[in-house]
């Protein structure tokens, strides 16, 4: 598979508790590729946790941080790279994913709010109504999501390595359909 990949990078996009983090960390393993998580480089570049970039710098400060972060490591091949749920608002940071393959993992609302109920680490979802905020933002973002080069769903009970797995075995599918467009 590797071999397959040639080095391309793969990001991993979607909302946030979907799993990007921790299936994005398998997958590289799997791959003999390194681990990059942008949320992990942009808390390290600024000496900040998220919650307090966005306290301090607001969201614009922080979607700043993150096409400055993803702009540098889209210079590196053989990556596995988690983004943070938000990276695909700005254009700019399309013309940097596309350097690689785009995987979306989806899920439904519930499953991801079942998962973040109790997380304090996403600014976004400190928020009266958490699982209306993660509509309102599913809604607005599903468009710019769906132009990933593959979408896995994710289900409840899916373990990350069944979901590693199942990008693995889609990976050969899309690298054949780039190959027969050009
Ligand atoms: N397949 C899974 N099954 C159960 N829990 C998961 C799964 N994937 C992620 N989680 C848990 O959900 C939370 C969010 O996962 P994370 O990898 O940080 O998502 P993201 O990076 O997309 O925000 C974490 O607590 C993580 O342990
Ligand atoms: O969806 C978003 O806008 C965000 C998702 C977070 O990353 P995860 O998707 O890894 O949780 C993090 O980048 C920040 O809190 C904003
Ligand atoms: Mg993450």
């Amino acid at each position: 598979m590797s071999s397959l990949l040639q080095g391309v990078n793969l990001y991993l996009i979607g909302m946030m508790g979907v799993g990007k983090t921790t299936v994005g960390r398998l997958l590289a393993k799997q791959l003999g590729y390194g681990f990059v998580d942008t949320d992990d480089v942009i808390a390290q570049a600024a000496g900040k946790s998220i919650n307090q970039i966005f306290g301090e710098e607001g969201e614009a400060g922080f979607r700043q941080l993150e096409s400055d972060v993803l702009s540098q490591v889209c210079a590196f091949t053989k990556l596995t790279i988690a983004t943070g749920g938000g990276i695909v608002l700005r254009r700019e940071n399309w013309g940097y994913l596309h350097h690689g393959l785009i995987v979306w993992l989806d899920a439904p609302v519930e499953l991801i709010y079942s998962r973040l109920a109790e997380d304090t680490t996403r600014p976004l979802l400190q928020d009266a109504n958490p699982q209306q905020k993660l509509r309102s933002l599913l809604e607005q973002r599903q468009g710019l999501y769906s132009q990933a080069d593959l979408k896995i769903t994710v289900q409840a009970g899916d373990t990350p390595e069944e979901i590693a797995t199942r990008i693995l075995e889609a990976i050969p599918s899309v690298l054949k359909t780039q190959v027969s467009h050009n």
